[in-house]
């Protein structure tokens, strides 16, 4: 069985046993960012009957790391990262995201507004009433953190996919977000564009103890960027802990997979 003393600390990701939900006992700290406990959430068809998507998913990832949530198409993961982010409503279950969060979607261009990199950046401070030496440093710091000082200003049309989503971090960034939700961002992107956005993730929690960011892909070999994961399967969170333990559980399933349909 899971030791739920594992939870309080988050040097040390845990490992659930296979199959069985981790149940959450200690409460809400500082040291964690993000939890959920016993989310569920299901949709109406037109016929009145139910379908549930997600079942009794529970987890807990501390502050300041960099965690992913993997699964097969289909398994519930940006569902599952919406209800974190305030987007949607779980049926069942309770949600404690640290605040501010930002949610960044897979396509850029439906977050990258302004017609510059630094105006875009600068866009979500409007609302701060900041003198223009704040607005400027915390625009250029957060551009940094990304890899993407240089940039500052070119016209985000001139940008690829890549250099586009690092400017939406970067608008985050710049707004003292404390949780990044990402999904999948690298969906589209060639390799390049690919690992520039892992970096810049990665970069930004590392620089700041401040941020944590949850990433969702299907991608196994992006687990090697992260401190911890979590993987579900037909809308359950199947295990929840460090990204090796993680790595090998899915390449040990896809080898017995594998050797059962060429049986
Ligand atoms: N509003 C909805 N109505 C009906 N079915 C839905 C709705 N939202 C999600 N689903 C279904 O729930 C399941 C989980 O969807 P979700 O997009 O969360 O999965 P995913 O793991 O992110 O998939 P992918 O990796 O393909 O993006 C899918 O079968 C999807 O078709």
């Amino acid at each position: 069985m899971m030791n739920p003393s594992n939870l309080i600390h988050p040097s040390k990701p845990f490992v659930s046993p296979l199959y069985s939900t981790p149940r959450v006992r200690t409460n809400f700290t500082e040291n964690v960012a993000i939890e959920g406990r016993n989310l569920s959430f299901s949709v109406g068809t037109r016929q009145g009957k139910t379908i549930p998507i997600l079942k009794d998913c529970s987890l807990r990832i501390p502050s300041g790391q960099f965690w992913m949530l993997l699964g097969p198409n289909g398994c519930g993961k940006s569902t599952l990262l919406k209800i974190l982010a305030g987007l949607l409503n779980p049926t069942d279950g309770t949600v404690h995201v640290k605040r501010p969060r930002s949610f960044v979607f897979q396509n850029p261009d439906h977050q990258v507004v302004m017609p510059t990199v630094e105006a875009d950046v600068a866009f979500g401070l409007g609302k701060f009433n900041l003198t223009p030496d704040v607005v400027k440093s915390r625009v250029s710091k957060a551009l940094d953190a990304v890899s993407m000082l240089n940039y500052m200003q070119r016209s985000v049309q001139t940008l690829s996919g890549g250099q586009k989503q690092r400017v939406a971090i970067a608008g985050a960034l710049a707004e003292a977000c404390k949780v990044l939700l990402l999904d999948e961002l690298t969906t589209f992107l060639d390799e390049n564009d690919q690992i520039g956005v892992i970096r810049a993730v990665r970069n930004s929690v590392d620089s700041s103890r401040e941020v944590t960011a949850l990433w969702v892909t299907h991608r196994l070999e992006e687990l090697e960027y992260a401190d911890g994961a979590v993987y579900m399967e037909d809308g359950r969170v199947v295990m929840h802990g460090n990204a090796t333990d993680i790595m090998n559980f899915i390449t040990t399933r896809q080898s017995a997979y594998i050797k059962e349909i060429n049986y």
